[in-house]
């Protein structure tokens, strides 16, 4: 039996290819005490490091789209804000050189924001890269990142700060091996993006040396070292299969005897919206609007909210647009929503429950999306976030129909409202499964944390459990049921939810084709024994290695 190093599969497909690792980070140098006098100077080289990381990454956002660009633009925000530049500075007049004092100033960021916690938290890494980057240019030393070996490659590292991730080119990265990192989380995200087969959560890569071969299976989340060439060759010939069916099928998703599941796209900027857009899809089956509202001191009016949605719309004529109403706090902190003082915020005021304290910034989403549908001939689903109680799903969907919006619904992303389903369901007309959010709190594990990738991990079978019965209960009643998180855009993940009970599936546009072709494999019963196996193991890796064997 060939010896694999397990970890949390991403994006399906196996590649196979010689490792190259990320460099590790080099020794500062010893510390330099800096007399006033030199202070001015070295405070102005601190500055240009600055700048200088900013124009790098601003270059190499400039002709990038989607995600990636997001990516590299958040960081360039970061790099430039000026309290960051003005902590430095200080650091230096106080005697630091400068590479001290930019660790110090990078430094405080980071405690804050590993003390907000949420999104913020996992915003750290990208501190720890801008920092290495700003020191790198300070010292004149190469900039540390991804290698180029000059051929085709696995990349293996600790973790990928994002920017790194988003300069990933898949012509040259045949597949991701992370020993850190969630499978929620951003490198995880990206690598759907890209279509590249990725494993993370990892820790056994650290043994992996450069040049290494592997046999990366993003689908059952194994690296498998100097595999054997047999092994190689069929894994290419299942990867070649796997290609061939999933771009030979087109149109709507269904399984192999035509029971309809619908494929829809997650779209969050308006970046995403042209590849979302052109996706083969049934339409949108999560638009995120926080995009709208994020790095602002103020809500978008309602007219700038209204020709955001209808773009959005415009684009997906006569398909499907599932809205989710804005779903601030937690990971998604602004500061017209949210408390900034909350210890303990993705337990605190977020989501739907944001509209009990400030009514207004609902109203004003729901006039806006009810006049943009009004102009478009996208079917306008809206939905709310972190709903917990039947009562606020029925005031929910109450108030969007009061607006004109006749398709309401709820997410299902706390153990209570999936507890609840069958009264959830029956004031509203439809419900969807955020599994990063049921996750989290099904586990009570932060979704940032990599180090809880096994909590998280979407085949828990204490998460299929709560997807089953959400799926039962809104069947009972006829409606439409959704899975929206990262758990849909697993293709063997996706025939257990088929098996138990969903309706739709809604994931990045790449994960489509995947999606389908396993979809058309299968019947509705191969399905519900797969759903069977999965839920009845005793743990995630179980389930995953059953369901996967059955599959062959
Ligand atoms: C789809 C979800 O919402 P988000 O990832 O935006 O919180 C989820 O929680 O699964
Ligand atoms: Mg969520």
């Amino acid at each position: 039996m060939a010896r694999v190093i397990p970890g949390v599969g991403v994006g399906g497909g196996t590649a196979e290819g010689p490792v190259a690792r990320m460099a590790a980070p080099r020794l500062p140098p010893p510390p330099r005490a800096v007399p006033p006098e030199e202070a001015p100077a070295e405070a102005a080289a601190v500055r240009a490091a600055l700048r200088d990381v900013a124009a790098t990454l601003e270059r190499r956002a400039a002709p990038l789209t989607g995600a990636a660009a997001e990516v590299l633009e958040a960081q360039v925000m970061m790099v430039n804000d000026p309290a960051l530049a003005d902590l430095a500075e200080a650091e230096v007049r106080a005697g630091s050189d400068g590479t001290r004092a930019l660790t110090a100033a990078f430094g405080s960021f980071r405690a804050a924001l590993e003390a907000a916690g949420g999104l913020f938290a996992e915003r750290v890494a990208d501190l720890d890269d801008l920092r290495d980057r700003a020191v790198a240019a300070l010292l004149g030393l190469p900039v540390p990142g991804l290698p180029s070996p000059g051929h085709p490659h696995v990349l293996v590292a600790t973790d990928l700060a994002p920017a790194d991730t988003a300069l990933l080119d898949p012509e040259q990265v045949l597949a991701l091996v992370t020993e850190e990192g969630g499978p929620t989380g951003h490198t995880a995200i990206l690598a759907r993006g890209l279509g590249v087969p990725a494993v993370v959560a990892c820790p056994g890569a650290s043994e992996l040396t450069e040049g290494q071969r592997v046999l990366v299976d993003g689908g059952a989340g194994t690296v498998e070292p100097d595999p054997a060439p047999a092994r190689v060759a069929e894994a290419a010939a299942r990867e070649r299969q796997r290609r061939r069916t999933a771009t030979a099928l087109s149109g709507p998703g269904r399984t192999a005897e035509g029971h309809r599941v619908a494929l829809l796209v997650n779209v969050g900027a308006p970046r995403e919206l042209r590849a979302a857009a052109e996706a083969d899809s049934e339409g949108v089956g999560l638009f995120r609007t926080e995009f709208l509202f994020l790095d602002r001191a103020q809500a978008p009016s309602v007219e700038e909210q209204t020709a955001a949605y209808a773009r959005v719309f415009a684009a997906f004529a006569g398909r499907r647009v599932v809205v989710r109403t804005l779903d601030a706090g937690a990971d998604k902190p602004l500061p017209f929503a949210t408390a900034p003082d909350e210890p303990n915020p993705a337990l605190g005021v977020r989501g739907l429950r944001t509209a009990t304290r400030d009514p207004g910034l609902l109203d004003d989403q729901l006039t806006a999306l009810a006049r943009a549908a009004e102009a478009n001939t996208a079917e306008v689903w809206v939905m709310a976030p972190m709903v917990s109680l039947p009562a606020e799903a029925a005031a929910f969907a109450a108030r969007a129909r009061a607006y004109g919006l006749p398709t309401a619904g709820a997410m299902v992303e706390v153990p209570a409202a999936a507890l609840r389903a069958e009264l959830l369901a029956a004031d509203c007309d439809f419900l969807s499964i955020g599994t990063n959010d049921l996750a989290q709190y099904t586990f009570a594990a932060d979704r940032t944390l990599g180090g809880l990738a096994e909590l998280l991990d979407p085949w828990q079978p204490a998460l299929l459990d709560l997807v089953h019965r959400t799926a039962t209960a809104a069947g009972r009643l006829g409606r439409p049921v959704g899975v929206c998180g990262e758990a849909a855009a697993d293709p063997a993940l996706a025939l257990v939810l088929t098996g138990l009970g969903v309706t739709s599936l809604s994931a990045a546009p790449a994960a489509l084709p995947g999606l389908r072709a396993a979809l058309a494999g299968h019947t509705l019963s191969d399905c519900r024994e797969l759903a069977e196996a999965a839920r009845t193991a005793p743990d995630a890796a179980t389930a995953r290695h059953h369901v996967h064997a059955a599959l062959g």
